[in-house]
């Protein structure tokens, strides 16, 4: 591989420089600890919320790994390296390219990937992402996993680096951009992804599915096609995270992206395909021109690939990762990842609150309305964006029609 503009330090060179510091060459250390490995935080920004998020990210690198049988990571916005550790030690990567634009966090980004790694297996850089990405794609320098973690929209990092991850490889995109996920700044959203996004009542997963929306329509400007492995939103931000796998060829159909209409009036959500934009209304006869909002266009497919989720889950108990509480916690996201996989699940989920509004109605316990709407036919499960909520394709009046049911004395029918 050809080097950047900053050459990395070897770790003898770095240790001469450094001789009694070891891992701690700059004047304030912080140490963290994450699945068992010690590393230096420094005045790195550093969130410890965001260590599930890496924990999927390596996860997934190792599966790619096993399958590919070699693993070459670009960690484009690092901080103090930790993602870069971990793909390194527990992914097995074969050689990770660290970078953060901040050059004052070298010291510390040098001494944590020391502390795993001989310095053949990774460098540290310094360039603006978009520019090392591009300088990638020149240099025709590609990689398998491209992890861009970055502050605000990460729109305007994906055409970048989908030049630069290989055929079949993955991308890990970041974004914590709520406002215009939340249909409340609907230019910019369209500024952003190409979608026009309006208030939502689960505006989180629109969050994900217009990420997942912008990285599809850019594929397709180069000719590729993406399908997303996982799709995280951590309340911690907020954030939403993707990974993408990159295929070769345009996607074969316009299927999944799309748009969705919500109606104010019966609470009524429906995917929309480009033929039916012009037939656009809801069963409750409510049209366009009224209360129904449309949003897109967006993913609407899948949010996650169920089998690669259960690969990760069988990876990750392998790992003993999911005795302790941490442990728990991530087995209890990735079984909700794969429920929500269900494909007969649509777009969005009903809130519990709105159900009990529109219904005017004490709600009985969740797993309770979970079990009369599955007993009556419908898919349903939980969401992992928001725990007081349920995605079903069962219409909300439906939905609303069956919870009263359920509130009724046995034996006595519903009166209209
Ligand atoms: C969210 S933090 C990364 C945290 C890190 N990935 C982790 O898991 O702890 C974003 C990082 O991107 C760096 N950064 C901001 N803008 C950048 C840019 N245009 N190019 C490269 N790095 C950038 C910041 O210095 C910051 O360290």
């Amino acid at each position: 591989m050809s080097s950047l503009s900053l050459k990395p330090l070897s770790f003898s060179t770095y240790t001469s420089l450094n001789p009694k510091r070891n891992l701690q060459p700059h004047c304030k250390s912080h140490y963290q600890t994450e699945r068992g490995h010690q590393f230096d935080v420094g005045d790195t920004f550093f969130r410890s919320e965001s260590a599930t998020a890496r924990d999927l990210g390596v996860l997934s690198a190792a599966l790619y790994r096993k399958t590919a049988g070699s693993l070459r990571v670009l960690d484009a916005m690092c901080g103090c390296g930790i993602r870069s550790l971990r793909y390194l030690a527990e992914a097995e990567a074969d050689f990770v390219v660290a970078n953060d634009a901040n050059v004052d966090y070298r010291e510390v980004i040098l001494g944590n990937l020391s502390s795993v790694s001989s310095s053949s297996r990774w460098e540290v850089n310094h360039l603006p992402a978009t520019r090392l990405l591009a300088e990638c794609y020149v240099r025709k320098d590609y990689f398998d996993l491209i992890d861009v973690d970055s502050f605000g929209s990460g729109s305007s990092y994906l055409r970048v680096a989908l030049d630069a991850v290989k055929l079949g490889g993955l991308l890990y995109i970041t974004s914590t951009d709520g406002l215009s996920s939340g249909g409340h700044r609907p230019q910019q959203s369209l500024a952003a992804y190409g979608a026009y996004v309006q208030p939502l009542p689960y505006c989180n997963e629109i969050g994900l599915r217009m990420l997942i929306g912008g990285a599809v329509r850019e594929a397709s400007v180069l000719g590729y096609h993406v399908v997303p492995l996982f799709s995280y939103y951590s309340y911690h931000g907020p954030v939403f995270r993707v990974l993408l796998q990159v295929k070769r060829g345009k996607s074969p159909s316009s299927r999944y992206y799309s748009f969705i209409s919500y109606c104010n009036q019966c609470g009524n959500s429906q995917a929309f395909s480009w033929n039916e934009l012009g037939e656009i209304s809801c069963p409750c006869s409510t049209n366009v021109s009224r209360s129904l909002m449309v949003s897109g266009p967006l993913w609407t497919g899948p949010l996650h690939n169920a089998r690669h989720l259960t690969e990760m889950m069988s990876l990750a108990e392998r790992w003993g990762w999911l005795g302790d509480a941490e442990g728990k916690n991530l087995e209890k996201l990735l079984k909700l990842m794969i429920d929500e996989s269900d494909p007969k699940l649509p777009v969005g989920y009903l809130n519990a609150d709105e159900i009990a509004s529109r219904g005017k109605l004490n709600l009985p316990p969740l797993s309770a309305i979970m079990n009369s709407l599955h007993e009556e036919g419908y898919a349903v499960s939980r969401s992992h964006i928001a725990s007081s909520a349920i995605k079903t394709d069962c219409p909300m009046v439906e939905c609303v029609r069956i919870v009263k049911q359920l509130q009724q004395p046995a034996g006595m029918s519903s009166c209209h």
